[in-house]
């Protein structure tokens, strides 16, 4: 068996970063942006008014000063004459600023009546001018790789670049398997379950980046699944779930090796999660996920989300651990790698009390797994150990 490094090696080793595609602004968000993206102009693209006023010579500027109203500069429409001494222009947020002006006098500091101005607050030092180019100018650059968040969509947008390179999203297949399984909303015979596992990774892999198809179960027969993996052709990544274990039905590496996969690995000292197996088919990678639901979303955060990451091309794969102080001691570890099942609020971490695989409703309430080292020795409260956030 080999250690969850070594198995991450392994399946970086089976992805690489896929190529670019130019997709609308409008659908960016999330996205992982492939190319540096520069600016080709300034904004705001002249000095502009950051108020509701009047645009006059900082010079003049006094309480009490009065100015003939000569013109009106609005968003979108600028005054085109010269602001001369004595002179003021009825300005709006927004509006380029006009020349021979400087400043910007409040609303709420003057007076108008007719087209005569008079100041009647002592104005703040602030000149109410946003200069050209205070926001980004030509040649400013969004680096890449970076996910693209609602503020960088709306920056690219004042950019005015309305196509975006961005990575292509991978495909994942994803292949439950198992005589038991129904899917939610079927009705199951008195020896059947719901296949869980499917949805859990689906959302976890799209949370990520990933396109998912999910295919039909397949049935614990050669020929079941093999009709799977025909379905999955054209996938990036297949990832099947279940029969990955030593039992009679678990069929997916004798089959997977039959349709010529070369094994990468099988079995990882790790708990849970320790059936896991992986290799190439064809141009394809592929990912046997245990069929146990915690088992199969613990190896979904530990295996198959840096796998997305890396075809997405970040840079960092993998979430770094955190640290917090143990709520409560913990029992010595067995010789796998644990990553137990955990609690963290504000009296620290704590495990929960029961690790067992199938347990969906333990996982659904944690919010870490903490990981132990193989042999870890018995922890007191209060010590401080290594976490993954989930
Ligand atoms: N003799 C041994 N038995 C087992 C070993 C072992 O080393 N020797 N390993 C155990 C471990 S650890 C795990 S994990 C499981 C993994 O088994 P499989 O990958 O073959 O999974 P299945 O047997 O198909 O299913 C296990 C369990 O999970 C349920 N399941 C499967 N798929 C889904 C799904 N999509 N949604 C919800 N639940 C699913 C299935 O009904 C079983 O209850 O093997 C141990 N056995
Ligand atoms: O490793 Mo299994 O995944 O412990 O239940």
């Amino acid at each position: 068996m080999i250690t969850v490094e070594d198995a991450r090696a392994l399946l970086f080793d089976l992805v690489s970063p896929l190529e670019s595609e130019a997709i609308r602004l409008a659908d960016a968000a999330g996205r992982i942006l492939a190319q540096d993206i520069v600016a080709t102009r300034d904004q705001p693209p002249f000095a502009a008014s950051s108020m509701d006023g009047y645009a006059v010579k900082s010079s003049e500027v006094e309480p009490h000063a009065m100015f003939k109203v000569i013109g009106e500069a609005a968003a979108g429409r600028r005054f085109e004459g010269l602001v001369g001494p004595g002179q003021a222009v009825r300005i709006f947020t927004g509006a380029p600023v006009p020349e021979g002006a400087d400043f910007v006098v409040i609303q709420e500091d003057t007076e108008q009546r007719s087209d005569l101005l008079t100041i009647t607050d002592t104005p703040g030092p602030k000149s109410n001018i946003r200069s050209a180019g205070v926001d980004f100018v030509s040649g400013t650059k969004i680096t890449a790789p970076r996910c693209l968040r609602p503020e960088d969509v709306a920056l690219i947008a004042a950019m005015n670049i309305p196509k975006v390179p961005v990575a292509r999203q991978p495909v994942i297949a994803l292949i439950s398997t198992g005589d038991e399984l129904v899917l939610p909303g079927e009705t199951p015979g008195p020896d059947q379950i719901i296949a869980s596992n499917t949805f859990g990774l689906k959302a976890l892999l799209e949370k990520a980046g990933a396109k998912v198809r999910v295919l039909p179960i397949a049935q614990d027969t050669v020929a079941s699944l093999e009709t799977a993996f025909g379905l999955a052709e054209g996938a990036d990544l297949v990832v099947t779930i279940g029969g990955a274990s030593v039992g009679d039905y678990d069929l997916v590496s004798e089959v997977s090796q039959g349709l010529g996969m070369e094994r990468s690995f099988y079995k990882i000292r790790m708990r849970p999660g320790k059936p896991l197996m992986a290799g190439r088919l064809g141009k394809t990678a592929m990912v046997g996920l245990p069929g146990n639901p915690v088992s199969a979303m613990v190896c979904g955060y530990l295996f198959l989300v840096p796998m997305v990451r890396r075809m997405l091309g970040i840079a960092q794969a993998l979430t770094p651990l955190q640290r917090a102080r143990l709520a409560e001691p913990i029992d010595k570890n067995g010789p796998r790698e644990h990553y137990m099942r955990a609690i963290l609020n504000d009296t620290g971490i704590r495990v929960c009390d029961d690790q067992d695989s199938s347990l969906l409703s333990v996982l659904a309430q944690a919010n870490a797994l903490l990981v132990r080292e193989p042999n870890d020795p018995a922890r007191l409260a209060g010590d401080e150990v290594q976490y993954l956030p989930i």
